[in-house]
């Protein structure tokens, strides 16, 4: 059940929100979003949920048009969220469960299960305009997933959640796919993107300026980060060839270097010197892949 879009474009009338943008999701993948607001992640989902039409390309998912009729295989968690504030958990739930062909005691034994996991299932009479912002939450992913769907699209699922429910939603996300879910999800937060998905595409103005594997983005970068902790001053390694990037650090420095090959030269030129209590090779952030691609910050 690949997920390919093949040169999508969406304009609004002379605007273009989306520009050629070609992709394919594996099966069981968690595939990341990111962008800056306006960059056009909300217009592809629903271009990808069959709710707005490309203006040129083509969406598949299993060579099929992924629409209306497979919304008991898709879940979707739209930024602007979409709850009846006056019903209740169980109301609401029982409600969006039958619309995608569960039976209410299946909605039932689920929901049960998913506001214990939450550890919110005193909640279930509430009215959903009752629950904190962070509840309400919770309580709409639920909504996405209580009919297990095959293809999970999450818009923003992060937001406006304190770090521990974040933790419990990347939980229950690392879940789904565990069970065989396929999941998208957007965000603006490279570390969400970097902690759990093994492919992802960076937008910027509807065109993808990165795009892969996180592990082949960060191996074709070739640039590394060095951490010098040192008793000494290591103002000088600024000047060693190779070094792209120098960052002054209360215990020493934080270095770019163009390749493996100008850290070992940095550790011969720290040997000797005095103490050292941290020499740390590190992978490139997805932020200084952004950085160097883009030439601006993203966060
Ligand atoms: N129905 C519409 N009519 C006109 N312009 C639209 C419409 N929907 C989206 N746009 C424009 O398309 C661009 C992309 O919007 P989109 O919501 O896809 O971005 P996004 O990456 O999801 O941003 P955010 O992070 O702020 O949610 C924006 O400039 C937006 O104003």
């Amino acid at each position: 059940m690949t997920l390919v879009l093949d040169h999508i474009t969406k304009r609004f009338g002379t605007f273009t929100a989306v520009d050629q943008l070609s992709l394919e999701i594996p099966e069981k993948d968690i595939f990341g979003f990111l962008g800056a607001n306006g960059a056009g992640k909300t217009t592809t989902f629903r271009m990808i949920l069959g709710l707005l039409r490309p203006t040129e390309g083509k969406i598949t998912w299993n060579g099929n048009a992924p629409g209306y009729d497979h919304s008991h295989l898709i879940g979707y968690l739209p930024e602007e969220r979409g709850l009846y504030p006056k019903l209740t958990v169980k109301d609401q739930l029982i409600y969006l469960g039958q619309l995608r062909g569960m039976k209410k005691n299946e909605v039932l034994s689920q929901l049960d299960q998913w506001l214990e996991r939450f550890k919110i299932p005193e909640y279930i009479d509430k009215k959903v305009e009752e629950l904190s912002k962070g509840n309400q939450q919770k309580i709409q992913f639920i909504s996405a997933v209580i009919h297990k769907p095959k293809l999970l699209i999450l818009d923003e699922p992060f937001s406006g959640l304190d770090p521990v429910n974040v933790e419990m939603l990347k939980n229950a996300v690392l879940e789904m796919k565990e069970r065989g879910t396929t999941i998208v999800f957007s965000s603006h937060r490279m570390e969400h993107v970097e902690e759990l998905c093994e492919h992802l595409c960076i937008l910027q103005q509807g065109k993808p300026v990165v795009h892969g594997s996180l592990k082949q983005i960060k191996r074709d970068f070739g640039k590394k980060n060095v951490i010098v902790h040192a008793d000494f001053d290591v103002a000088f390694l600024q000047d060693i060839p190779g070094v792209t990037r120098f960052r002054k650090v209360p215990e020493g420095c934080e270095l770019q270097v163009e390749n493996e090959g100008v850290s070992q030269t940095i550790f011969k030129e720290i040997s000797g010197k005095g103490f050292v209590r941290t020499f740390d090779l590190e992978e490139p952030s997805l932020n200084d892949i952004f950085i160097e691609k883009v030439g601006a910050s993203y966060e």
